[in-house]
């Protein structure tokens, strides 16, 4: 990372480039103390680990903010409609999107359904696609055809961990008025399974997607270097007072607590090498979020992809971490994923603090169109055109 302040400038040794296995997680602490006073930011490469680029107009609309939010790697969620279920649905969506715009390396996943087989599993990792994706049934926007119970799909856990393919979890089980399970405790009351499964897969790599609660963070953090967790931008800044009466910050799983949102932030400030963005940037049409009606409720889901790379830099030095991050936003996704730098896949995106500049209030025309997270409301960092 280049990091300038005023006319200062120094070369850091923070990423080095590889072209050998992925390392242990074992990176070393930046210094601190300096995030204020820094300038402009130089960062290779990054990496977004959970992004949704839906499909049709949608996906042309939206598939090109990758690049203008500054990611070159997406990690593409399967919850389309139908859900992307097999090996030759992921790849055509992948030339989709590619189509749309190819210079993103996008890596596809499959969504977990009882339809997927082990030997599904093994056609997949050879084709290249990197994780399943599990849904409970019911919890988000498209999963109804999303899982009730983990211990069916053994057979397929078993074939993903032989082939060393990821899974990446909704951490949450579905309300139920009998248990007294609802939309803020559905995150800790899933993390049960994150254990069993880890239990059961010690060698299975799992990511807990989008953690929003302190219970989740410590789990994590309890399991061995198999367990990772995505952190959005979005549960940096907002708790449960945001979303309550805000329809553009409603998503799932919802913000919780300022305790909860503290912790997302200690986790980051601390640097831990298995914790790293995934935006969870889930476009819905404005109207599907503003007009709801009893029969047809708010659609879940955030967007952030435009803004990503600045509003990330925003909120970490908001809470003193802007020195993490590279890690948080390239070197320790990229490593869990086995996706690591090399001379030839780093480019660099250098961004500038040059005084607020406002965020769009959508982007699109007419039904299609979408608010971005953060619309009309400043941030202090841009990327610099290169
Ligand atoms: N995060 C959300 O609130 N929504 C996501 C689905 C998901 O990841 O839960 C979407 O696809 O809209």
């Amino acid at each position: 990372m280049v990091v300038c302040c005023g006319r200062w400038q120094r070369e850091e040794p923070e990423v080095q480039l590889s072209r050998t296995e992925p390392r242990p997680f074992s990176a070393p602490q930046q210094p601190t103390g300096r995030a204020s006073k820094m300038t402009q930011i130089s960062i290779p490469s990054p990496a977004d680990f959970h992004v949704h680029l839906r499909q049709g107009q949608m996906a042309t609309l939206v598939t090109p903010h990758v690049r203008k939010g500054g990611f070159s790697l997406a990690y593409i969620m399967p919850n389309l409609k139908p859900p992307v279920t097999t090996t030759a649905q992921a790849l055509a969506y992948r030339a989709e999107l590619e189509a749309i715009d190819p210079t993103v390396d996008y890596l596809m996943t499959l969504y977990l359904s009882p339809d997927l087989t082990p030997e599904e599993i093994v056609k997949a990792k050879e084709a290249g696609i990197v994780g399943v994706k599990s849904y409970p049934r019911g919890v988000t926007t498209n999963s109804d055809g999303g899982i009730e119970s983990y211990e069916m799909y053994y057979p397929v856990f078993e074939a993903m961990q032989r082939v060393n393919m990821v899974l990446n979890l909704h951490g949450e089980v579905p309300s139920d008025a009998k248990t007294n399970t609802h939309i803020l405790n559905a995150e800790p009351k899933f993390l049960t399974h994150l254990h069993s499964l880890h239990k059961a897969f010690p060698r299975l790599r799992i990511v807990l997607e989008h953690a929003t609660t302190r219970a989740a963070v410590e789990a994590v953090k309890t399991c061995g270097p198999t367990v990772a967790c995505t952190i959005t931008a979005h549960h940096l800044e907002l708790t449960v007072d945001d979303w309550a009466g805000q329809s553009f910050n409603f998503c799932k799983p919802v913000a919780k607590f300022p305790d909860d949102r503290e912790a997302l932030r200690e986790v980051i400030r601390e640097g831990h090498p298995r914790f790293f963005l995934g935006s969870d940037s889930a476009p819905h049409p404005v109207h599907s979020k503003s007009t709801s009606t009893p029969i047809q409720g708010c659609a879940a889901g955030i967007y952030t992809s435009p803004i990503l790379l600045p509003l990330v830099a925003h909120f970490l030095e908001s809470f003193d971490a802007l020195d993490k991050l590279e890690g948080f936003v390239s070197t320790f996704g990229r490593r869990f994923y086995h996706r690591e730098l090399t001379v030839e896949n780093t480019h660099h995106v250098v961004m500038q603090k040059i005084g607020a500049h406002v965020v769009e209030e959508k982007y699109g025309a007419d039904e299609n169109s979408v608010v971005p997270f953060w619309a009309g409301k400043e941030i202090s960092w841009q990327i610099v055109p290169n």
